[in-house]
């Protein structure tokens, strides 16, 4: 039976037809005022009615188009759904990612080392605190200096090598993280590359010293071409730079991390650099296992384990907290009432901080690689919406740009506005204190004027139609205390399991991503005319005048050479 015949989703969308209609303005207009008499329970504003709280994360739900029934009644679709059972078998390590036949552990690379967890009668923590330990020796290293380069100078540059999941999450946590940075002197310079087509690491490379630079090339498959381009790049580089031989070069200047230790052998990596995780952790859920080492590099190992015990806190949250205090699932619940019954189908990202300029980038990985899907678990379609469209950009900057359609287009946008309450320790009253004043105050203008539209502002709604703003556009406010590591590590497992939420409702694998590797084998038969090798003759009359053109334009150009 499909998730739509339900009577909760049955009731919902009989919910929404009330819903539909109403403004946020009419219901932030039944709160108690602010200035009620003292004699007045306040306890019933919208604020406190519908924002929830959890260690370092507050979620502030009430500019959502909701009522306490929509709630209840998500509660009931998410009980039809049973998630709750879905939880045990994510957490126990069932077989829950069945196209691929493995359970999704990426919760046990943050489970405490004296934890237990059982995977075909193995305790699989134990490996994963091995694993822990050899990825903190590496750091010990060459923080210390002692990993040195091919010439003998200690190893002073790390550029990371990866793609996708193996990319996006370091990428994200290093800026996240830059205010925690190691003690003076184990401080390196770090760089990430992933583009195809080599535009990053050539520009790089020239400004590198091969002497110091050591490469991490992050890959789980280790089969990824665009990863393993830059890597032979790098290594030509390198062996063109220092004249000597390729093992000197693969021993001194590259770690591999993989789930695939043969194939970083193949690739020349010796043993003792390569690091392990396991095919149980998917790509865009890695960066709390090996393929985070670029960021305790960045913030040192301790740093890194805050990181993995913020995360692991927010795995007890989901697991132990009741629906209505449950910051992961309320997030998914309202965020299935928004794309389902109030058709929403666009998501803008808009972190109100700086260093998680990144943030947006990752999340559209997380979300629209893990329910970008349209057949369900017992393979059928399916006929109702899954992943919206996610985007976004550092709030302020988008304040530039696209807010425009966020205030007065056509489309009905949800937004999370995420900003950290506390920043700049110890530049109280500085110029650079003032700005995280003024980067909060727009943080809560632009909510508030997303919501209540021209009620926001006296008199507004007798301006000229092009001054005019509707409201209505939803969106929830993640405040978090502090950015450190612990609170970062929160918030991002906050995100997966709010992906995983929505993936139980729509009943979708979250966990593959089957609709990434067509176009892959493609590529490789499109390379072949590219490389003058017999190819194919017949693509469609776009893709072929498209080669035929390229290939002209390249001989042109090799004749007038
Ligand atoms: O880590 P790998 O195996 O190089 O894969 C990189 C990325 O490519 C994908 O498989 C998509 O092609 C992502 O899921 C993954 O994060």
């Amino acid at each position: 039976m499909s998730v739509k015949e339900s009577p909760a989703w049955k009731a919902l969308e009989q919910h929404a037809d009330t819903m539909q209609s109403t403004h946020l303005r009419d219901l932030f207009l039944q709160d108690t005022p602010v200035d009620a008499p003292a004699n007045i329970d306040k306890t019933n504003s919208r604020f406190d009615t519908f924002s929830v709280s959890n260690g370092s994360l507050l979620l502030d739900f009430s500019k959502q188009r909701i009522t306490q029934t929509t709630l209840s009644l998500l509660k009931n679709l998410s009980r039809d759904c049973q998630l709750e059972r879905w939880k045990e078998r994510l957490f126990s390590g069932d077989t829950i990612n069945t196209s691929e036949n493995r359970p999704a552990l990426h919760t046990a690379l943050r489970l405490p080392y004296n934890s237990q967890l059982s995977l075909d009668n193995h305790n699989i923590v134990t490996d994963i605190q091995a694993n822990l330990a050899h990825m903190s020796s590496m750091v010990a290293r060459i923080h210390a200096g002692q990993w040195r380069g091919y010439s003998g100078l200690p190893i002073d540059t790390i550029v990371n090598i990866g793609v996708g999941g193996s990319d996006l999450g370091p990428l994200m946590a290093c800026k996240a993280l830059s205010d925690s940075q190691p003690p003076a002197g184990q401080q390196l310079k770090m760089h990430f590359v992933s583009s195809m087509d080599g535009s990053q690491i050539a520009n790089l490379l020239d400004q590198l010293s091969p002497t110091t630079t050591l490469f991490i090339i992050s890959s789980k498959s280790f089969t990824t071409i665009d990863t393993l381009s830059n890597a032979n790049t790098a290594r030509q580089w390198l062996k063109s730079a220092s004249g000597v031989k390729d093992e000197l070069l693969n021993r001194r200047h590259f770690i591999g991390v993989s789930a695939s230790p043969d194939k970083m052998s193949q690739w020349g990596i010796p043993e003792k650099s390569q690091l392990n995780f396991w095919d149980w952790t998917g790509g865009r859920y890695s960066l709390w296992s090996a393929i985070g080492l670029p960021i305790a590099l960045r913030i040192g190992m301790s740093g890194f384990k805050e990181m993995l015990s913020g995360a692991h806190a927010m795995d007890e949250h989901f697991k132990n907290a009741p629906f209505e205090e449950n910051l992961p699932v309320q997030l998914g619940m309202i965020g299935i009432w928004n794309i389902n019954f109030l058709n929403i189908h666009a998501h803008a990202i808009l972190p109100y901080d700086g260093r998680l300029s990144h943030l947006p980038a990752y999340l559209e990985q997380l979300e629209m690689e893990s329910n970008g899907k349209s057949a369900n678990r017992q393979g059928n379609s399916i006929d109702y919406h899954t992943c919206p469209i996610l985007w976004g950009e550092i709030g302020p900057n988008a304040q530039h740009a696209f807010y425009q359609l966020l205030h007065q287009g056509t489309e009905s946008v949800m937004c999370d506005f995420i900003t950290p309450a506390r920043r700049y320790d110890g530049f109280e009253n500085t110029e650079l204190q003032q700005q995280h004043q003024l980067s909060l105050a727009n943080c809560l203008a632009q909510s508030r004027l997303l919501a209540l539209g021209d009620s926001a502002i006296e008199g507004n709604d007798k301006a000229p139609i092009h001054k005019r703003y509707r409201g209505n556009q939803p969106s929830t406010t993640v405040l978090i205390d502090e950015l450190t590591p612990y609170s970062f590590g929160q918030l991002i497992a906050l995100y997966e399991h709010k992906v995983f939420v929505q993936s139980v409702i729509w009943e979708v694998n979250p966990f593959d991503q089957w609709g990434v590797e067509l176009g892959k084998k493609m590529a490789t038969e499109l390379l072949k005319p590219l490389l003058n090798e017999d190819a194919p003759a017949t693509f469609d009359s776009s893709t072929t005048g498209l080669l035929n053109s390229i290939l002209s334009l390249q001989t042109l150009d090799k004749e007038l050479k």
